[in-house]
């Protein structure tokens, strides 16, 4: 069984954000679109609960962000709660927690692993992320490699900041065997025209198209309709994705997500702020399953492609 919203979309995915809280402090957070300060995380056992019934629902694949999720002391026991559920298990990450993490998480039952990299350059990543830890991450991946697959680099390309270095890091996935996101600066709306959003916004269609003309192959992923470039290198052949949100329609009517806040509620959108549904007050009250799955089902009816 698969739920469909109003427009089609199938809803296979949820994006769990595990906390609020993260040791670093980007300056471009966009905090899983929860624009508010909460508290009130939910359980381990309520986050299993909640994926069991959505699991009966049509999930089948569970992102586990943030905040920063491994900055929760119950992890371990979070990823081991949901993975019977799932067939493909995820995290979010700022990479700071892998070196330690990376076995264990996998051994709990973490498939795969997207961590953050915006610069190689320690000056240009302490600029960005607000702390001096690119080599703490750097060694993060190398033990995340070699228990965690894929493992996918995060870089949010900015303009005046980290453009210059997307070829450098092109080469720098071949030769760690990762795969590169390259992801372009997002903002709601109402944002768009800010001196903050036209001072960074460095658009991705231009390096598009340069990946395509190096590519050996391109292919496209069903969700958000992504393009993945194969690139040769001197290190081997890289992979490449580009996740470019901004105004493209095409993405949002392939969008297959549905996002959990931190503190129990559906969201329906990454950019929207007028989408939340309650269930952890419900769970709390007593709910029943077959409850819990209305107020899912409601969530999904109230999903709508942001840029259309
Ligand atoms: N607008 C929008 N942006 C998204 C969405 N999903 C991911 N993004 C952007 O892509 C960035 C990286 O997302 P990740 O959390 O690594 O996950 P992902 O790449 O989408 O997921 P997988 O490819 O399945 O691992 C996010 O920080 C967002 O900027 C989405 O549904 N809508
Ligand atoms: S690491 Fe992620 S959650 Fe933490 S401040 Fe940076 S973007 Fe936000
Ligand atoms: S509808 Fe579009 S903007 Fe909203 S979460 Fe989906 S892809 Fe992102």
């Amino acid at each position: 069984m698969v739920l469909y919203d109003r427009f089609g979309r199938p809803v296979t995915n949820l994006r769990i954000s595990l906390t609020q809280d993260c040791n670093f402090r980007c300056f471009f957070c966009h905090r899983e679109g929860q624009r508010f300060n909460v508290r009130n995380e939910m359980t381990p056992e309520e986050i299993e609960r909640l994926v069991r019934i959505a699991s009966r629902l049509g999930i089948k694949k569970v992102k586990l962000t943030g905040g920063e999720p491994t900055v929760r002391s119950d992890i371990l026991e979070i990823v081991k709660r949901i993975k019977p559920y799932v067939a493909d298990l995820s995290m979010t990450t700022n990479g700071s927690r892998l070196k330690e993490l990376a076995k264990p998480l996998a051994k709990a039952g973490l498939d795969r692993v997207n961590v953050s990299l915006h610069s190689l350059r320690r000056d240009v990543y302490k600029q960005i992320t607000g702390v001096d830890m690119l080599e703490t991450v750097l060694e993060g991946i190398e033990e995340a490699v070699k228990y965690l697959s894929p493992v996918k680099l995060n870089m949010t390309v900015m303009k005046g900041l980290n453009e210059g270095e997307i070829w450098d890091m092109v080469n720098f996935a071949a030769k760690t065997g990762t795969i590169l996101q390259l992801i372009e600066l997002e903002a709601p709306k109402e944002m768009t025209g800010t001196a903050f959003f036209r001072k960074y916004f460095y658009p991705l269609k231009p390096v598009e198209r340069e990946l395509e003309k190096r590519a050996l192959e391109t292919r496209e992923r069903r969700m958000h309709r992504r393009k993945k470039y194969f690139i040769p290198t001197d290190y081997g052949i890289a992979e490449v994705e580009v996740v470019r949100a901004m105004h493209n329609t095409v993405f949002c009517a392939n969008c297959t997500r549905l996002r959990v806040t931190s503190n129990g509620m559906f969201k329906t959108c990454l950019l929207r702020n007028d989408d939340l549904i309650d269930f952890l007050t419900a769970m709390r009250n007593g709910a029943s399953d077959a409850e819990i799955a209305e107020i899912f089902k409601k969530a999904v009816l109230m999903r709508e492609p942001y840029w259309r």
